[in-house]
């Protein structure tokens, strides 16, 4: 790791993985959605492996890996899975350790912060409010408030656009190479936390400009304002 430090007037987060450790309630909607439909129930740690490209995508990963499903089975399966998630959302979710002071102390040094996630904006906006995080961000852009999603650079332009802060001035935190690769794309920094969901990729394999244990880290990379 170097020890650039970055102007960071915004700071752009991912959610899932990143800021909150989603996993035991997704993986409770893909089981639930499983048994409804007939299906094999999948390991957490399969789940684990299929979360990063949004909710029709771990769902489809779910039916199809060393299975089959057609395209019908697919949607159908998609609304039954938001049914039973928009129920569990939230019931086990944990704020990772050192996220609400890293929060808090960014906004006191005039940082400007966003969350940018691939689930779905009518899971993200209620379980950022049951988590208490709502007051501090300026903008949060979900998997569906564009036609792309992340690893679309496009979704960090469309951020950096509503905080009025150039990508090469703003930071993307992130967990997995959906973040790295949409930073890379926007021309922005990004660092990865070494204890998020990376689709079964080694999370060090992956082109970043650092690695964090723990979110508090961040604050070591960031220029004064
Ligand atoms: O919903 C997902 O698949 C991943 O969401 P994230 O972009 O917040 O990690
Ligand atoms: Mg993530």
């Amino acid at each position: 790791m170097n020890g650039t430090r970055y102007p960071a007037e915004a700071v752009l987060f991912d959610l899932d993985g990143t800021l909150l450790d989603t996993i035991a309630d997704l993986a409770e909607g893909a089981n639930r959605m499983l048994a409804e439909i007939g299906r094999p129930l999948r390991t957490l740690e399969e789940i684990h492996s299929f979360v990063g490209k949004g909710i029709p995508n771990l769902v489809r990963r779910c039916l199809t890996e060393n299975a089959h499903a057609s395209e019908d089975e697919i949607d159908v399966a998609v609304g039954v899975f938001r049914r039973h998630y928009a129920v569990v959302n939230g019931h086990s979710t944990r704020i990772y350790p050192g996220v609400p002071e890293t929060l808090a102390a960014l906004r006191a040094q005039g940082r400007r912060l966003a969350v940018v996630t691939n689930k779905a904006g009518d899971f993200t906006l209620p379980l950022l409010e049951r988590m208490g995080l709502t007051g501090h961000f300026d903008a949060v852009v979900a998997g569906d408030t564009l036609a792309v999603k992340k690893p679309d650079p496009a979704v960090l332009f469309h951020t950096c656009s509503l905080l009025g802060v150039e990508p090469a001035r703003a930071l993307m935190i992130g967990d997995s190479a959906n973040d790295a690769l949409a930073a890379r794309g926007a021309g922005m920094p990004v660092l990865l936390v070494s204890y998020g969901y990376s689709e079964g990729m080694p999370v060090d394999t992956i082109d970043c400009d650092g690695l964090l244990s723990n979110a508090l880290e961040a604050l070591d990379r960031l220029q004064p304002l």
